[in-house]
């Protein structure tokens, strides 16, 4: 099979888009939606052939009848077609189909019996594979999905930052957790992170606030759902934008430059970056200064024999610092955070003071 790389970073146009329909469902719906699509100037579309649902009941997608309809498509729109795999038998249908692009849903990286079969099904192949993240926020369950893929030879990949679930409804459907995907790619900064506005959302009104969002944080791509008649849609009818709303969206998103350019860009954030060195500096002296003053307190713990832990000081500490930090323009609750980990650490530097010999 001859390909392109698509994943490779110099080989698309960034934001790269990929949108379409939650679930394939009939052959008119779906040659409908990729129409609207191209018109848009989409050339990567998604679509649901088998469906992993929570419950069972709910639509699980057509499976293999809608294969050929994907190919008829094909043949009549310049489109590449990404759809999801979970098993070898999926795998095996969806490259029979000519398939472009597949991807391991959520449901599928949790599990690494599944992601292992699909990995052995994939040697020897030369396809696109993207690897949507786990539902569970679990960063090395996500990272060794992606390493079983790689090691059966597939290098052109990217991986989908869709959100893990909640217990309970919250604003998104699923929560964002955004540290997440930014400490992944602080990992693997090769590796293409594409941006899954629709599952994070949930809803139709909240997937442009959530595309902008990874935007901002320079995801390199973004993969919507999106059908002719989202209110008709058999799954996902609540966030599924129409092709014509999903252009009026990816009209307004502001694409951030990765980088500054400008000698004289360059020079102030070059001055910022040394001044922010400079209070880093102070921060870390402040705390040196701060860590000797609680030796010295667990000294003179131990000489009078008094516990480590003083409750009523802890507590006026826990009050007035987020106070004063307010009062300084800083989020109460990021000082909370840091103060409650300094004092764990006086903690644990005390009671080794007092536990000595
Ligand atoms: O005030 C003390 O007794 C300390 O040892 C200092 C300190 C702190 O980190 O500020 C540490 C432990 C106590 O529980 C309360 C406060």
């Amino acid at each position: 099979m001859e390909l392109k790389a698509i994943f490779h970073k110099n080989s698309y146009q960034k934001p790269l888009i990929i949108a379409g329909p939650c679930s394939i469902e009939t052959p008119e719906q779906l040659e409908q939606t990729v129409k609207g699509l191209v018109q848009q100037g989409i050339s990567i579309i998604r679509g649901g052939v088998w469906k992993p649902r929570t419950r069972p009941g709910s639509f699980e997608g057509l499976g293999g009848i809608a294969l050929p309809w994907i190919q008829e498509i094909k043949q009549k729109y310049p489109v590449k077609f990404a759809i999801e795999v979970a098993s070898a038998s999926h795998v095996e249908e969806g490259l029979k189909a000519g398939i472009d692009v597949f991807w391991i849903g959520a449901r599928s990286t949790v599990n690494p019996f599944t992601v292992q079969e699909i990995a052995e099904s994939l040697k020897g192949v030369n396809i696109p594979v993207m690897i949507k993240n786990p539902v569970n926020p679990d960063l090395s369950l996500w990272i060794g999905a992606v390493e079983r893929i790689m090691k059966a030879g597939i290098n052109d990949l990217a991986v989908v930052h869709r959100g893990f679930s909640n217990f309970r409804d919250t604003v998104h459907r699923n929560s964002p957790l955004w540290q997440i995907p930014i400490e992944f790619r602080t990992q693997f900064p090769e590796l293409m992170m594409i941006n899954d506005p629709s599952h994070i959302a949930g809803k139709r009104s909240l997937v442009p606030v959530i595309a902008q969002k990874a935007l901002d944080l320079n995801f390199d791509g973004l993969m919507i759902e999106s059908h002719i008649n989202p209110d008709q849609a058999w799954t996902d009818a609540a966030q599924q934008l129409t092709p014509a709303d999903l252009q009026v969206m990816l009209q307004h998103l502001k694409t951030r430059k990765v980088h500054f350019e400008g000698s004289e860009a360059l020079n102030q954030l070059e001055d910022i970056r040394q001044q922010i060195d400079q209070a880093d500096h102070d921060l870390l002296e402040a705390l040196h200064r701060r860590m000797e003053l609680i030796e010295k307190i667990g000294e003179y713990k131990k000489l009078n024999n008094v516990a480590v832990l003083q409750l009523e000081r802890w507590q006026e500490i826990l009050k007035t610092r987020p106070d004063w930090a307010q009062k300084l323009g800083i989020n109460p609750e990021l000082i909370a955070e840091i103060f409650g980990l300094l004092h764990q650490e006086s903690i644990r530097k005390q009671t080794e003071i007092l536990d000595k010999d």
